[in-house]
C-alpha cells in the first residue's frame, strides 16, 4: 500500500531509506507501518512533498507445486518457513528499490494459496520503503539491505487471538484449522526460524502499534535522518549522528 503523504513525488534514481518490520503473525507489523507512515506525515508537513510506501513480504510467497497446494488446502503446507517465499524475488525487488527504480511486486491470494496470474502492484520511487513481514530478517543478503530493522515484540496470547479472528473473517478458515495450522506450523516456525531473527533489530517494539512512545521516537529519527539527508548528508551531518543511510 503506498500512501502520498503530502502529494505523490516519489524522486527518481534517489536511494529511499528502506525499513524491515518484523514480528510474529498478527503482532501488528501492518498497524505499525501504517502508524508511521501517517505520523511521518504530520511531522513532516513542512517538507517537500514526501512519499511512503508499505510492502507485505506475504506478496512475495512463492508458486507451490500441485502437490504443495493440496497440503495447502488441508492446512498442512508450512507457510510459516523461509523457504515457502520467494527470496531471490525479495531481494532483486528490494534492490531495485534502493536503486530508485520502479518495480512490481506480485499479487497473492490467500484463499488459492497462489499469485493472482497477471496481476501485480507498481512501487514508484519512494522518499521511505517500508517491508513487513514474519521473516524479512531471516535471510541475510536481504536483512543486509535494510537502513533500519523494527521488530514487533507482542505477546504470543494476544497474538493468536487476533489470528483466530482475522483468519475466520479475512481468510475463509474454521476454528480447528486455524488452531491446527497455528500449533503444528505457524508457532513452531516462529520459534525456529522468526524469533531469532529479533536480535537483528535495531529497536523492538513491545505491545506493537499500541505503543505510540516507540512510534513517535522512531518517526522524528526517521524524519531526522531524512532532514539531514537533504542538507547534502554526510557533510552537514553531527559527529553524534553516524547512520549507513547518510553515506
Ligand atoms: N498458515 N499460515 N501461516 C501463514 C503466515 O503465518 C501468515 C503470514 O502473514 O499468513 C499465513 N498464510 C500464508 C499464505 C497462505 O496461503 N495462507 C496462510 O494462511
Amino acid at each position: 500500500m503506498s500512501r502520498n503523504i503530502s502529494g505523490l513525488n516519489g524522486i527518481e534514481g534517489k536511494t529511499p531509506f528502506l525499513i524491515g518490520v518484523s514480528g510474529g503473525t498478527a503482532s501488528g507489523k501492518t498497524t505499525v507501518c501504517n502508524r508511521i507512515m501517517e505520523k511521518l506525515g504530520q511531522v513532516d508537513m513542512d517538507q517537500t512533498e514526501r512519499k511512503v510506501v508499505c510492502i507485505s513480504q506475504d506478496s512475495f510467497y512463492r508458486n507451490l507445486t500441485p502437490a504443495e497446494i493440496i497440503l495447502a488446502e488441508k492446512g498442512q503446507f508450512n507457510f510459516d518457513h523461509p523457504e515457502a517465499f520467494d527470496n531471490d524475488l525479495i531481494f532483486s525487488t528490494l534492490s531495485d528499490i534502493l536503486a530508485g527504480i520502479k518495480c512490481q511486486v506480485p499479487t497473492y491470494d490467500y484463499c488459492t494459496h497462489s499469485r493472482v496470474q497477471g496481476q501485480s502492484i507498481t512501487i514508484y520511487p519512494a522518499d521511505v520503503v517500508l517491508f513487513e513481514g514474519i521473516l524479512v530478517f531471516y535471510v541475510a543478503k536481504i536483512r543486509d539491505l535494510f537502513h533500519m530493522k523494527l521488530f514487533v515484540d507482542t505477546d504470543s496470547d494476544t497474538r493468536l487471538a487476533r489470528r483466530v479472528a482475522r483468519d475466520i473473517k479475512e481468510r475463509g478458515r474454521d476454528l480447528n484449522s486455524v488452531l491446527n495450522q497455528y500449533m503444528n506450523n505457524v508457532k513452531p516456525a516462529f520459534e525456529e526460524f522468526g524469533l531469532p531473527t529479533k536480535k537483528f533489530a535495531d529497536i523492538i517494539i513491545p505491545r506493537g502499534a499500541d505503543n505510540s512512545v516507540a512510534i513517535d521516537l522512531i518517526v522524528h529519527h526517521i524524519w531526522d535522518i531524512l532532514h539531514l539527508k537533504k542538507m547534502n548528508g554526510a557533510e552537514m551531518t553531527p559527529a553524534s549522528i553516524q547512520h549507513p543511510y547518510l553515506h
